[in-house]
This record gives structure tokens, sequence and C-alpha cells, in this order.
């Protein structure tokens, strides 16, 4: 059964606070904004996240998305941060989405006069993986090339290893709610569960010796002298060492070893990749089923970047499109990639009026709290204006309470270090395709899961040629 279904059941039932068992661990969750307030500020009382023993078998708690040891996760924390938000990184960023996008472009070609029907959230997958795969670790892959000839791109060694990487990452994220929900004696015990988890186990290994051999390739090729690029391998690699930049400010810092640079990286693939192709899928179906917003959406990038459907873009240009960034929120609030987080309290916390013990696992449930008619005027509508500030034509300011509950990407100490590079790339995505292409869906439907996040599947679409020749 779907865990969501089962979870909206409860929840209907359910009020503002509620609990449930995975196995003999309770769970405690929070449904309301006034309660989720005390919860969602950055204090370390709700630094730690969920241990699940699972997730320690599997080498999942070492890097920073599951580490619970704080010293360390700081440390690898700000590194990334420092990496992940600079705008270098974010300039090549943009400017690797569009070549990407380009060459996508090339292979439509022969086709497109007549449209071209396609599995839509497989291809935003590979795309990820391809911009993820080069912006995280410099390595081209050929995902989203596969994709586009159907398989049928010249079977390289190189490719070959492309499509077992892209065929393992899916594999994994689709793994990641059994190493959840499931309890650990059926998976160690219980055939059908066992051998799962034996495959699963395989595929993480086979993971994991990719990116140690992607790391160590690079860090052989700075040490005999290649050129530092601003890619966050390369940042990683020479932090707090003497070409470090930054380094003055960091003299008693143990440079970083070979080892946190492999957890680091995983952890950015993994966080980075289903994320962004999956919360893009949901934009463009609520822009499809919105005419309207896309009206205004053309509108500001004709505005902004003017007839030229081809014309190159920076970072600097992508700022201006309040109108789409907006766009990009409504779709975060109302399907939340990461529906529910879970995190554990460190010391007595007084919650609703009641006192809970130290160790308590409270869920956050951001759906609800992005959902809730208490706080949001017609919350099922997809109404981007809600995120536009009076003076970029939107309708209101965000209350308060809209700006606590607002928490697609997270909350507290552990906000998601990727935002930047999220929205940069659904922008950047927005302005590629809708200034160029008009896309249908083929499939009224739309069809997600869930497992640790929300995953689509099955959106078909029709991609053709924009009628540009009026503007
Ligand atoms: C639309 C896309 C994305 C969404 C909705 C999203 C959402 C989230 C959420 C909800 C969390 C948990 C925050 C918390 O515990 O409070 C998180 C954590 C994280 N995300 Fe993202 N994310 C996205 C894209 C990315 C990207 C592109 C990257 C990397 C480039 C990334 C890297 C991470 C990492 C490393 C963490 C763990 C942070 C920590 O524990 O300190 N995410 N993300």
């Amino acid at each position: 059964m779907n865990p969501l279904t089962w979870y909206n059941k409860n929840k209907e039932k359910a009020g503002a606070i509620w609990e449930f068992y995975i196995g003999s661990q309770r769970n405690i969750v929070i449904n309301h904004v006034k309660h989720a307030k005390k919860l969602c500020k950055p204090h370390k009382n709700f630094f730690k996240r969920q241990p699940f023993p699972t997730f320690k078998r599997i080498g999942l708690n070492n890097g920073m998305i599951f580490n619970n040891d704080y010293d360390s996760w700081h440390r690898r924390r700000r590194l990334v941060i420092r990496a992940l938000m600079a705008t270098k990184f974010l300039r090549g960023l943009v400017l690797c989405v569009q070549n990407q996008f380009k060459a996508s472009e090339e292979r439509w070609k022969s086709k497109i006069k007549d449209g071209i029907e396609f599995e839509f959230s497989e291809w935003m997958r590979y795309f990820a993986t391809d911009i993820q795969t080069l912006q995280t670790t410099k390595q081209r892959s050929y995902c989203v090339a596969l994709f586009d000839t159907n398989n049928k791109l010249v079977q390289s060694e190189e490719i070959k290893k492309s499509l077992k990487f892209i065929t393992a990452a899916k594999n994994f994220f689709s793994s990641l709610g059994f190493f959840i929900f499931i309890p650990q004696f059926l998976m160690d015990y219980v055939p059908g569960f066992s051998h799962y988890r034996e495959r699963c186990e395989r595929n993480i290994k086979y993971l994991n010796d990719v990116v140690n051999n992607i790391v160590n390739k690079r860090k052989k090729e700075l040490e005999e002298g290649a050129e530092l690029d601003s890619d966050l391998l390369d940042h990683l690699l020479i932090a707090h060492t003497l070409k470090d930049p930054d380094s003055k400010n960091n003299d008693n810092v143990e440079p970083i070893t070979t080892k946190e640079v492999i957890f680091i990286t995983w952890d950015i693939l993994l966080g980075g990749t289903d994320s962004t192709g999956n919360a893009f899928s949901f934009l463009l179906y609520h822009i499809a089923k919105n005419p309207n917003v896309l009206v205004k959406i053309r509108k500001e990038i004709d505005e902004v970047f003017g007839p030229d459907p081809n014309v190159e873009f920076t970072l600097e240009k992508l700022d201006k499109c309040h109108y789409i960034e907006a766009s990009v929120k409504e779709s975060l609030r109302i399907i939340l990639l990461a529906p529910y987080n879970a995190k554990i309290s460190d010391g007595i916390e007084n919650i609703a009026g009641y006192n809970w013990q130290s160790g308590t696992s409270f869920w956050i449930d951001h759906q609800t709290l992005c959902n809730n008619p208490d706080y949001w005027n017609d919350v099922e509508t997809f109404n981007p204006d809600r995120f536009l500030s009076i003076n970029h034509g939107g309708s209101s300011e965000l209350s308060e309470f809209q700006k606590i509950s607002f928490t697609p990407f997270g909350f507290g100490l552990r906000t998601c270090p990727g935002r930047l590079v999220a929205m940069n790339i659904m922008k950047s995505l927005v302005v590629l395709f809708y200034r160029k292409y008009n896309i249908e869906l083929k499939n009224e439907k739309l069809n997600y899961r869930y497992s640790a996040s929300n995953l689509v599947y099955d959106l078909k679409v029709k991609i053709s040629l924009r009628d540009v020749s009026s503007l």
C-alpha cells in the first residue's frame, strides 16, 4: 500500500497533533503551524533526524543528510553552503542548464515540427541527473541523450556506464521508502523482503564505488597540477588546504579527508537529483492546468529576454523573473516534495500544552502546513500571485504565519542547502521551455507516489514549437 494513502487516511481522522508507530518507535505528527512554530526555528534542540537503523547499515548516516553528530555535520554543512551558494557556482549552473537543454533541442530538431510525445518525468529525471553529476563532479553523463534517442545513441563504454548509473540511482530512490518503513526483522528474515534488501544493498555498493572512483580520480588530477574549477568537488577537495582561498580564516581547521569528500558528494547527488527533477514535473503539470499562469509567465519572459527565443541568459537576468519565481514557489507549496520531515528533540519540550521527553520523534506535516485554509486563501488554487509582493504586481505580502509554514525546503538548522541550485535550475527550465515550446498534457491525471519524497510517474506530454512570429 502507498504509505501516503495510509497516512492521509489517518490524518483525516486526526486533529492538529496525532501519533503513529513504526515498530516500537512512537512518532508525534504536528499538523498545525501554531505547534510547528517552535520546531521550525533554527535551534539545536531540533537538530537530529530520526536515526533509521537501516540507514546506518547502508552507510547513509556518514555524510550530511542523515548525520546526527553536530560537529561533523556542521563542518561539512559550512563547506557545502559555501560552494552551492557561491554566485560563481550559480552562474555556471545557469549556463550548464542552457547547454544541456540546447543539446536536447538539437536531438529534437528533426521531429519537433510534428510535435514529440514523451514521458516527461522520466526525461526530467535524466536531465537532472546529467546536470547534477556535471555540476557536482565534473563528470559528463549521457542520460538525457539516451532518452532523447530512445537508447539508440552509439553505445560506447562511457554511455553504457551512464545508463547503468541512472538505473541504479532510480532504483536507489525508489528503495528509500523500504528502508524507512519496513521493520528490520522483516528485511532480515522474511524471504521476499530480505531478497529485495540484498538487491538494494548491492545497488548502493555499486553507486558508492562510482562516487569513490570519481573523487579519487579528480583528487589525483589536482595533485598533478590540474586547474581548479568552481564546481563542488574541487571546492571540497581543496577545503582547508593552502589552495583554499578562505584557509587564512581557518588556520586551525583540519583539511577535509577524501572519505569526507566522498560522503558529501554522495549526499549532494542524493539530495539534488531526484528532488529537482520531480519538483519541475509538478510545476509543468500545474502550468499546463493553468493557462492564465502561462500567459503571465510568457509575458515576463518576453519582457525580460526579448523576442529572440534562443538568446543565452545569465543568472542576473533570471533574477529579474519575479513571476516565474513565484510560480515555482506556488508549485512547491501546493504539492510538497518532502511532505513530512521528522526531527528528534534534545531536551524536554513543551509543545501543544504537553511536556515531551527528550528524544521524542516529531513528524512535521509540511503538506498540511502549506495548505491550511486557516492561513492560506483558496488553498487548492494554483495562484503564484500570493508569492509576489505588491511592488511586483502580486496580490499581497505573505503573513508571518505563512512565512513560517512555507517550508518546502525544510526548516531550522538543516534547511536545504541546495535551494538556490534547485530554484535556479527550475527557473531556467521555465524560460527554456515556455519561450519556445507549447507543452500539452497527454493524460489528465497527475500520478505520483511517496517513497521518502513524492515521485512523479507517467506524465505524458506532447511538446511542439510555439508560434513566436508575432512577438
Ligand atoms: C526542489 C528541489 C528540492 C527540494 C524540494 C528539497 C527539499 C529538501 C528538504 C525538505 C530537506 C530537509 C530539510 C530539513 O530537514 O529541514 C532537504 C535537505 C537537503 N537537501 Fe534539498 N531539496 C531540493 C533540492 C536540493 C538540491 C538541488 C540539493 C543539492 C545540490 C539538495 C541537497 C540537500 C542536502 C545536502 C540536504 C541535507 C541538509 C542537512 O541535513 O543539513 N537539495 N532538501
